[in-house]
């Protein structure tokens, strides 16, 4: 297997909205869980999508983790590789965009490396550095209230520089407007500073397109699925890669179906809403849980009374206020982490009790519960919302089955029976 192009993400559903995209896009993409074992078989693809879950750990570890990454792909031929983060930039002053990215600069060898989280398809645009969720700069967006990494800043340009070593500029639209030289141009000149990142303006996929081709150039690029859209229309165009026909074989898998939703995010917390009208839902305590009594228990218990009728919601999430309150009481990380553990305890008995069709709403909910599944990697099979794929299991000890990872602020209002309507 030769790559076109290796991407390392830095949380699973992050991977699985870009391996969405490329599989869009008409690259034969596999989402894999870490970097792979030697053992693990792997379809001859043309892009492998690493999931790490770096997103909010220390930046050191980061770092180690997604190098590692980067040489198993460059092992396997990539010459370009994608580091996947956030199309909202989630970070804190101590990384892990800047961290990772200097470090995976550095062992490229290029002088600069292109950023850009625009991904118009979901509403993020970058306009004069500054990024865009719909209508409202970030730092008025529900992204000011995320229990891990709220979003203070807009400007990316700042947000970069205080986590990273390099020194940042940025390629604004207007140039962008003028093409592919005029940016060309203006990375030889901001390489001559001294500028080892350029955050890139970008509002529609067409300018996507353009910095596409020109982050081909290079060996790194740093973006969210938008960037992947231009480096998989790049290759295409390039004839680099042939365009394949999307989608995973879509054998039905049946069986019962639970979703489980530990994203606190303001769509997550609407479509959770959305969903008590048409299936049981159990609010788990996460006061209960960060004390460690027994909720996990309450809810295979509750499960188990509804998986043989129709679907099931099991949720932790709450709304900021409360977040805040309960963060405040025992510390963010730690009451983050204990509900993430519950959840992949819940996760665990649901498929001892045979689910094999299982929705997850939350990037580090979703890390959680696939790592302690030991889910190896994933094909992308139909699109159930803008971002958030199908995914067949690959080589997983239990066999066939299919999940959706849904970044927090992914999917319709419907989205939980959205995804249950693609999983037969
Ligand atoms: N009720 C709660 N109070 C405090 N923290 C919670 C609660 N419910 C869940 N959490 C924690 O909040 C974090 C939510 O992060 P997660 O990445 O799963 O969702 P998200 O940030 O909305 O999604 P994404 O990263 O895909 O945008 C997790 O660490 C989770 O354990
Ligand atoms: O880019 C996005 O917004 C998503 O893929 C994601 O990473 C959310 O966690």
């Amino acid at each position: 297997m030769t790559l076109a192009l290796g991407c390392i993400a830095d949380d699973y559903t992050g991977a699985s909205d870009l391996a969405n995209m490329l599989t869009r896009c008409g690259l034969r993409t596999v989402q894999t869980i870490g970097v792979p074992d030697d053992a693990l078989a792997l379809p001859d693809v043309d892009a492998v999508v690493v999931s790490l879950k770096s997103r909010s750990i220390e930046a050191s570890q980061a770092v180690a983790r997604s190098r590692e990454a980067d040489k198993w792909l460059r092992a396997r031929g990539a010459t370009h590789v994608l580091f996947k983060i956030c199309s909202t930039f989630d970070s804190t002053d101590a990384g892990n965009i800047g961290p990772v990215m200097d470090a995976l600069r550095a062992d490229s060898g290029d002088a600069i490396v292109l950023v850009t989280p625009a991904f118009p398809g979901t509403g993020r645009t970058v306009y004069q550095g500054n990024l865009f969720v719909g209508s409202v700069p970030l730092n008025e967006s529900p992204l000011k209230d995320h229990p891990l990494n709220p979003m203070h800043d807009s400007n990316l340009e700042r947000v970069l520089a205080r986590q990273s070593k390099s020194k940042v500029g940025l390629v604004d639209l207007a140039t962008v407007a003028k093409g592919a030289e005029a940016i060309r141009a203006k990375l030889i000149d901001f390489a001559k500073q001294g500028i080892g990142a350029a955050i890139i303006d970008a509002v529609f996929d067409p300018e996507l397109e353009i910095i596409g081709q020109v982050a081909l150039d290079h060996r790194l690029s740093v973006g969210a699925s938008g960037m992947g859209l231009g480096l998989a229309r790049g290759l295409i165009a390039s004839g680099r890669v042939s365009a394949a026909s999307a989608s995973a074989d879509q054998k039905a898998i049946g069986g019962p179906v639970a979703c489980l939703a530990g994203s606190c995010s303001q769509a997550t917390l609407a479509q959770i809403a959305h969903a008590e009208k048409s299936m049981p839902v159990l609010r788990l305590d996460p006061e209960k849980i960060v004390a460690g009594s027994s909720e996990v228990r309450r809810a295979l218990d509750w499960s188990r009374e509804y998986l043989g009728k129709g679907p099931v919601l099991i949720a932790s999430s709450s709304t900021p206020d409360q977040v805040s309150a309960l963060q405040a009481r025992h510390g963010r990380d730690a009451a983050g982490h204990a509900i993430e553990q519950a959840m992949a305890a819940i996760s665990e008995g649901l498929v001892a009790a045979g689910v094999r069709r299982l929705v997850i709403a939350g990037g580090e909910t979703s890390g959680a519960v696939v790592d302690r599944l030991g889910i190896p990697a994933f094909l992308v099979g139909p699109e159930i919302a803008v971002g958030v794929p199908v995914l067949r299991c690959v080589g997983w000890s239990e066999g066939d089955a299919v999940t959706a990872l849904k970044s927090g602020n992914f999917g319709g209002p419907d989205f939980f029976n959205d995804a249950i309507r693609l999983m037969p």
